[in-house]
């Protein structure tokens, strides 16, 4: 599930140069896509480009998803990841900042891509990016948890642009990590969410 890859940190950070200007280049194409006013010509020919790219990409695949990787020195990485995946153009990607008392925050931006109500950030585009600060935040990135429970309030819309998301461990019970939430933009707080999550009885 967890897979130990022997790489350096230096080679790791060789592969995230090579990946990581594909993953944004990715994400500009999605916008540009999204807002684009190209005609029928200008399209057809995008899409007989991006259709090579995409068998040049092809040539050489990985077996199924991408999966979580560490290594010796203790470095974790899921370039496929939904929220923070670094090669995935659906992820913002998030950067989790978690202080030394285990607080987390994230500052993210969120263009035309995350839309759901018009101008504003989709409700499950929201509860993506808190479900995994909030795991991050339980796990204290030195044990697995599994999200249980997810309650969310969602108080105020959430215009698309600059958001900033907060976390904390609420309280702890055997197995089950509490966490409080949030998540807001230019006018304040927009969604609150508490969760429950689980260290899986297999991982002890
Ligand atoms: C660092 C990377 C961060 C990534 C963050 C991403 C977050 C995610 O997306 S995680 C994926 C989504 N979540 C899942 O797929 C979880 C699916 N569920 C499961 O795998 C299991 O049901 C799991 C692990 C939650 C619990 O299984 P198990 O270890 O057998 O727990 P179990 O022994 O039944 O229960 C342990 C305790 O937790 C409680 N509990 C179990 N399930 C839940 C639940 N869904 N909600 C609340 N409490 C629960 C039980 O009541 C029990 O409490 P108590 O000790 O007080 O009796």
């Amino acid at each position: 599930m967890f897979r130990f890859v022997d790489l350096s940190d230096a080679e790791v950070d060789a592969l995230e140069a090579r990946y990581g200007p594909l993953g944004a280049s990715l994400r500009e194409l999605v916008d540009a896509a999204i807002r684009t006013n190209a005609g029928d010509a200008e399209v057809r020919d995008a899409v007989a480009t991006i259709e090579a790219l995409t068998e040049k990409l092809r040539i050489d695949q990985i077996e199924g998803a991408s999966g979580v990787h560490y290594n010796e020195a203790g470095r974790s990485w899921s370039w496929g990841n939904a929220a923070i995946g670094l090669r995935n153009a659906v992820a913002p990607p998030m950067d989790v900042q978690q202080s030394e008392n285990g607080d987390t925050y994230a500052e993210v931006h969120l263009g035309a891509a995350y839309e759901g109500p018009p101008g504003m950030v989709h409700g499950g585009v929201s509860a993506l990016l808190l479900d995994h600060l909030m795991g991050v935040t339980a796990s204290r990135m030195t044990k697995v948890t599994f999200t249980g429970t997810l309650t969310l309030k969602y108080r105020n819309p959430l215009p698309l642009g600059r958001v900033v998301l907060s976390g904390e461990v609420s309280g702890e019970e055997g197995r089950k990590v509490f966490v409080a939430a949030r998540i807001e933009g230019d006018q304040g707080i927009a969604v609150e969410a508490d969760g429950i999550f689980i260290v899986p009885v297999w991982s002890e």
